[in-house]
């Protein structure tokens, strides 16, 4: 079965300029997301990944080419249209959990389904049973800081699907966690995909690079390899980690 493509780039580049010095972090990229997929994306300290995950999420503009979210051109959405994508269309889950340090859990979650104008009964309702499916209900009205990391790190991934979105990135989001919250947060993002979620997520953790069924591999601002695997087992996570292991090795980078 052919998949659908959610997110396709065309020729994408990012410079940044510094003075008068220019560095340009994504060179010329042609990509396509698909539906469904859980794709991830590896590569060096400094080889671009978080800036990639900006621009197909909208987070930062392009400085040439073109992003399209399904047939729709998103790098010329003006700031309202690209407000109400991201607030509608993506969910964005951060290394630190970024939540709102004077506000409860259930406050934080809350917050993206009140700014959508979802009715405030529909929101409760929401975000109890997303709190109930992590685990994080007994902790609703407590602050971020009154909590564990990896508790906060779970209600940063449910703000993120609050209003349902067609997407989710995810840059790096067990790289503040120790092992057992990291591979919590880990098994909840693969239960999701398994549920069809489309998931973006940047790593440069073999073991959490696992969870994809897609893996691009980015070198100084190219795409320079794709691995796919076709279906997920929890058994398959040694497998999987042997050949991402032996393809990276073979390459002489991530
Ligand atoms: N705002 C900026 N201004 C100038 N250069 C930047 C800016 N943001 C990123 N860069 C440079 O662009 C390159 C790519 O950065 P990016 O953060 O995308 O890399 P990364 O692969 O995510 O790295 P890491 O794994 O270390 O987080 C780096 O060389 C970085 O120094």
């Amino acid at each position: 079965m052919t998949k659908a493509t959610i997110i396709q780039t065309k020729n994408l580049c990012k410079t940044y300029s510094t003075g008068s010095e220019q560095f340009h972090a994504i060179r010329n990229i042609d990509l396509n997301i698909y539906q469904g997929d859980f794709t991830v994306i590896m590569g060096d300290s400094g080889s671009g990944k978080s800036t990639l995950l900006y621009l197909l999420s909208g987070l930062d503009s392009v400085t040439a080419g073109e992003v399209y979210f399904h047939q729709q051109r998103m790098d010329t959405f003006s700031d309202k249209e690209l407000a109400s994508f991201r607030a509608g269309k993506i969910g964005y889950i951060y290394q630190s959990s970024n939540l709102v340090p004077d506000l409860t859990l259930f406050e934080n979650i809350a917050l993206p389904g009140y700014v959508a104008g979802t009715p405030k009964r529909e929101v409760k309702q929401k975000v109890l049973s997303i709190m109930q499916a992590m685990s994080i209900e007994g902790q609703r009205f407590r602050l971020p800081a009154e909590v564990s990391g990896g508790q906060q790190q779970r209600a940063a991934i449910a703000r993120a699907i609050i209003n349902t979105p067609e997407i989710i990135f995810a840059d790096e989001p067990t790289g503040s966690l120790n092992y057992d919250q990291g591979v919590a947060v880990l098994d909840i993002l693969t239960e999701m995909n398994a549920g069809g979620q489309s998931i973006v997520m940047v790593t440069h953790d073999i073991k959490a690079a696992c969870r994809g069924n897609r893996l691009i591999f980015i070198r100084d601002g190219k795409v320079g390899g794709m691995l796919e695997f076709s279906s997920f087992t929890p058994d398959q996570l040694q497998d999987r980690e042997s050949l991402i292991f032996s393809y990276i090795s073979e390459r002489g980078n991530v």
